[in-house]
């Protein structure tokens, strides 16, 4: 699994955080940024976090700003994105088994640090439970991206 990791100014630490785990378990990972601790947009650090998931270069996404609101609703605008938006543990595994969700965005000013290494661990270690009614509900989510206008 290779995984693409980008916030803006509202999320550095949780991305540091994120990173320091994403080391521990021998995660492949590109980092996007953002370098400064002056005020950026997220929409500059989501959409190519969530194109390289898109596009196949990672396989997983993670965003983090102050909300983790932004960073969600312009990841989802991404063909082939399914962008969780998680501030908790019980939400972070069910978001895998049943939306196989492949971008994690969190809130920096909503959660701290230890809290949102468990729920990336969680989300980054479980499987989505396929085969089934959730795999029905998934594809009937893309082909709605099918019939969306370009
Ligand atoms: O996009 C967001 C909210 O939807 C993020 O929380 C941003 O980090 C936040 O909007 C940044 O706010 P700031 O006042 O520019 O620091």
């Amino acid at each position: 699994m290779k995984v693409a990791i980008a916030s803006d100014h509202g999320g550095i630490h949780i991305r540091k955080e994120i990173i320091s785990l994403l080391d521990e378990l021998k995660i492949p990972y590109v980092d996007l940024g953002c370098e400064c601790e002056s005020s950026v947009d997220y929409p500059d650090y989501a959409v190519p976090v969530a194109e390289k998931v898109a596009g196949g270069e990672a396989d997983r996404g993670i965003l983090i700003c102050g909300t983790g609101i932004g960073m969600s609703i312009a990841a989802n605008k991404v063909k082939g994105v399914r962008c969780a938006l998680v501030h908790d543990t019980f939400s972070a595994k069910a978001t895998r088994e049943h939306n196989n969700s492949n971008v994690l965005a969190m809130g920096e000013r909503v959660i701290g640090p230890g809290l949102a290494r468990d729920i990336a661990k969680i989300w980054l270690e479980t499987p989505f439970d396929g085969g089934g009614r959730h795999e029905q509900r998934v594809n009937k989510v893309s082909l709605i991206e099918q019939r969306s206008p370009e």
